[in-house]
């Protein structure tokens, strides 16, 4: 299978800080990846990075087989990228949004208004097209970037938080558009802070924190890497006590665990999850 992304030993420092740390991975073509870690661990500066829009201080970056420096141009035209910020202009109605966009990549007419059409019904704002952006609700603003970022038909789509801000039906549909463009062959990053999102759409999740990937692959591989089984054990009082996490290579060996203790009060067994993993692996929570 074909490379989608590419990076080797890839650092970001500003103002002699280090923001990215090392970073080493690789996306299949076809592949949805998600970096999942919490606020400032360095997720946006890496899809920066990989959109073109910052430069990596250190390492080599591949986006489609074109490298993020020397051939910017390439990889611009190759991707589609949808930003946490709404960068879509409040002021120009959807259609004109998307024109925009369209001229500014060169696509012809009449394929260009063909393909604005196709990718408005596909996000359905089609019936919303003469309005200004600035009426649109935030759900409707994203579905929007989406469909400007897919105009000029990019192979590599990246997504930095797209459903922050959203309320849950609204997160819903954007996870059914982000599934099914999948499905049709698109590779995607995304990048969220949001646990369930990256267990209900990635194939590969890469945790990041304080610049550094510290964890990587399949939600399977990962529970299997750090335990299957969890013993969770109240420690002190109930109003003053903390809670204390064991992990065991297998659920039954959590149970078997279990029946061994004398005192079994206050102690839970139960399979991991992402969260435990994430929580085990930094020593923080995410929001
Ligand atoms: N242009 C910049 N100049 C200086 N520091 C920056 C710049 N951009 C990002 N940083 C710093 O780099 C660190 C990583 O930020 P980044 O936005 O990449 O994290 P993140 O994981 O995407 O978090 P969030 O979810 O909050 O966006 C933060 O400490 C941030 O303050």
């Amino acid at each position: 299978m074909m490379l989608a992304v590419s990076l080797q030993n890839v650092h970001k420092l500003f103002n002699n800080v280090p923001v990215v740390n090392n970073l080493c991975f690789t996306i299949q073509s076809g592949e949805m990846f998600g970096l999942l870690g919490p606020n400032g661990a360095g997720k946006s500066t890496t899809i920066r990075m990989l959109t073109t829009l910052t430069k990596p201080s250190q390492g080599r970056i591949e986006v489609a087989g074109f490298d993020v420096v020397r051939q910017a141009l390439q990889v611009k035209q190759c991707i589609g990228v949808v930003l946490q910020q709404t960068s879509v202009d409040g002021d120009l109605s959807v259609w004109e949004n998307m024109e925009l966009h369209g001229r500014l990549h060169h696509i012809r007419n009449p394929q260009r208004q063909r393909l604005i059409h196709q990718w408005l019904e596909y996000v359905e704002l089609a019936d919303r097209r003469n309005d200004f952006v600035k009426t649109l609700s935030g759900g409707m603003k994203r579905r929007l970037q989406i469909a400007r970022a897919l105009l000029h038909q990019p192979q590599i789509l990246f997504l930095d938080e797209p459903t922050v801000g959203l309320d849950p039906q609204t997160r819903r549909r954007l996870w059914e558009i982000i599934l099914d463009l999948n499905k049709q062959g698109m590779t995607m990053l995304l990048t969220t802070h949001y646990m369930e999102e990256v267990e209900y759409l990635c194939d590969r999740i890469g945790i990041m924190d304080k610049g550094q990937l510290i964890s990587l692959g399949t939600l399977q591989q990962l529970r299997a890497k750090h335990g299957e089984g969890l013993a969770i054990k109240q420690v002190g009082t109930k109003d003053a006590g903390r809670w204390e996490y064991q992990f065991f290579p297998t659920l039954e060996q959590a149970n078997t665990y279990l029946e061994q203790q004398k005192d079994k009060t206050g102690i839970m067994v139960r399979p991991s999850n992402l969260e435990d993993i994430f929580v085990e692996l930094t020593g923080r929570q995410l929001d």
